[in-house]
């Protein structure tokens, strides 16, 4: 069956229009899938003649399903490789438009292009980034941020959930709570399940201070809690392998040495990290140029890069596709063979 997919240009100041380009120059996605391109024409095209003479592999907008928002920015109000509350206004827009379409039926799912959260701020738009967004417009408020990444050494995957996400590192333990920790467990076994084919999965849990707090040595929060929430997960879900809390600076070893093909049989199927950058640190610096950011919880596929607006970076024609490219592919393979929850069938595991 021919699937749908919404792509979003991301803030049209920074590397969004690149990056989406270089993606679709590879005809192949169309074979099985129908992409439209939410976003703003003339930025398309003023990108493909900046970058054709440079750049073979690059789609030419004209032969582009796209989708020009009304009311786009004009050419004076953008600054390219800067960035403003016209591009943030627009890169918000682009999302409103492919939300309320895939809600209406018209795409199976979205793949976003990196956003700048400040800009949306500096356009009125008060969201920490476009998951929160996305998870307001659908109306569900469990939801999670499960960074996706397929080794090209061993085709092993890394599959890192953050418990937090957009929050100043400050607020982390008293946002973390066992009620919180259920719902992203829930929701990432579900996922495992329904998503990736893993019925019974291994998955690893952070510890949050360093040592796991050495018995309460050095941070009270394992102790007091986060241990005795993991053996209550390990009895409520006797078939899954429920391990931790890992100190956070060994937890990386097993899977990076995974990621290179060593012992993968030791690896998890995913690991619950308890902020954001217990997790990205990890999963950039083995797969900045492959790993893709998805939103579980949703109605529908939400699929993204793992990189940002690149701003430093805009016009030069150096921007790697390869993450942009990694969020098609996973968005096409989750069309394809996932059993996304829909609002009929909200999400429940038993
Ligand atoms: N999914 C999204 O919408 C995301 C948005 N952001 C936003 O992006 C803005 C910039 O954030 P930064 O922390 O600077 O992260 P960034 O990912 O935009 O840039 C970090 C570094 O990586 C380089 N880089 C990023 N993507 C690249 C690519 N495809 N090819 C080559 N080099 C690349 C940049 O040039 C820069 O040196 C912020 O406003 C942030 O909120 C950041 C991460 C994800
Ligand atoms: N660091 C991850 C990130 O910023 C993702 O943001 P978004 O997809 O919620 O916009």
């Amino acid at each position: 069956m021919l699937r749908r997919l919404a792509i979003t240009l991301g803030d049209p100041a920074g590397i969004g229009p690149e990056v989406v380009l270089k993606a679709l120059a590879n005809s192949t996605w169309t074979e099985n899938c129908e992409i439209t391109v939410v976003g703003t024409r003339w930025v398309l095209e003023n990108t493909y003649q900046q970058l054709r003479k440079t750049t073979p592999a690059i789609a030419n907008p004209d032969h582009l399903n796209i989708l020009d928002i009304n009311d786009g920015p004009s050419p004076s109000s953008i600054k390219f490789g800067v960035g403003n509350a016209s591009s943030g206004a627009a890169s918000f827009a682009y999302l409103e438009t492919a939300i309320a379409s895939t809600l209406k039926g018209q795409f199976q799912g979205i793949v976003t292009g990196p956003i700048a959260k400040n800009h949306w701020k500096a356009a009125g738009h008060d969201y920490p980034g476009q998951t929160e967004l996305l998870a307001v417009r659908s109306q569900v408020n469990r939801y999670g941020m499960l960074f996706v990444a397929r080794s090209p050494h061993s085709n092993w995957t890394l599959r890192t959930l953050l418990a937090t996400t957009h929050i100043p590192l400050s607020q982390v333990p008293q946002t973390l709570t066992p009620q919180l920790l259920d719902q992203k467990l829930d929701l990432l076994i579900l996922s495992l399940n329904q998503d990736f084919g893993i019925k019974t999965p291994k998955i690893a849990v952070s510890g949050l201070n360093p040592h796991s707090g050495e018995n309460g040595q050095l941070g009270i929060e394992e102790k007091d809690w986060l241990i005795p929430w993991i053996q209550q997960k390990r009895d409520r879900y006797p078939q899954i392998q429920l391990d931790g809390p890992i100190p956070p600076d060994t937890l990386w070893v097993k899977p990076g040495q995974a990621w290179y093909g060593q012992n993968t049989a030791a690896a998890h199927d995913a690991y619950l990290a308890l902020y954001h950058d217990q997790g990205l640190i990890p999963v950039k610096l083995m797969a900045f140029d492959r790993a893709v950011n998805t939103t579980i919880g949703l109605p529908f596929i939400r699929t993204s890069p793992d990189h940002g607006t690149a701003f430093d970076i805009v016009g030069q024609g150096i921007a790697d596709p390869s993450s942009f490219q990694a969020a098609i592919a996973l968005a096409i393979e989750l069309a394809h063979s996932a059993q996304p929850p829909s609002p009929a069938h909200p999400i429940t595991y038993q």
